[in-house]
């Protein structure tokens, strides 16, 4: 199975367990590993043939910007249910980093993997 890669993404959100967390938008770092449907544009050559990974990085702002989550794992979910959705991919790996939240822990975060791997 053919991937695209989205890796390192940086944001802003309200997410947090605690209250403290949802009064301001906290940064986030994201990886996307995203499966491809089909190789045919590796023949074709045409976008329409792939997932635009413009449209991915622009529908995952929105959804940062639009929705709140108290877990790395719910935003995460909501994410891979997305891109399989939405976007028609058969496979998904989402990683979501909280950079420095804990003092001693370089990166903190929560990877899922949904759909199937060919
Ligand atoms: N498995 C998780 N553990 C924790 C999360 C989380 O999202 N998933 N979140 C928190 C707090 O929000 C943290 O960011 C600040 O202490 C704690 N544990």
């Amino acid at each position: 199975m053919d991937i695209i890669f989205l890796h390192g993404i940086r944001a802003r959100t309200v997410i947090g367990w605690y209250d403290w967390e949802r009064t301001a938008p906290q940064a986030v770092e994201i990886d996307l590993d995203v499966g491809l449907p089909s190789a045919r544009a590796c023949v074709t050559d045409e976008l329409r043939d792939t997932i635009d990974y413009d449209q991915l990085v622009q529908h995952l702002r929105r959804v940062l910007a639009e929705q709140h989550f108290l877990l790395l794992e719910a935003l995460a979910e909501h994410i891979a249910h997305v891109i399989l959705h939405d976007f028609g991919a058969p496979w998904v790996k989402v990683t979501v980093v909280k950079p420095g939240i804990l003092t001693e822990v370089a990166r903190v975060g929560v990877s899922i993997e949904r759909g199937h791997r060919a």
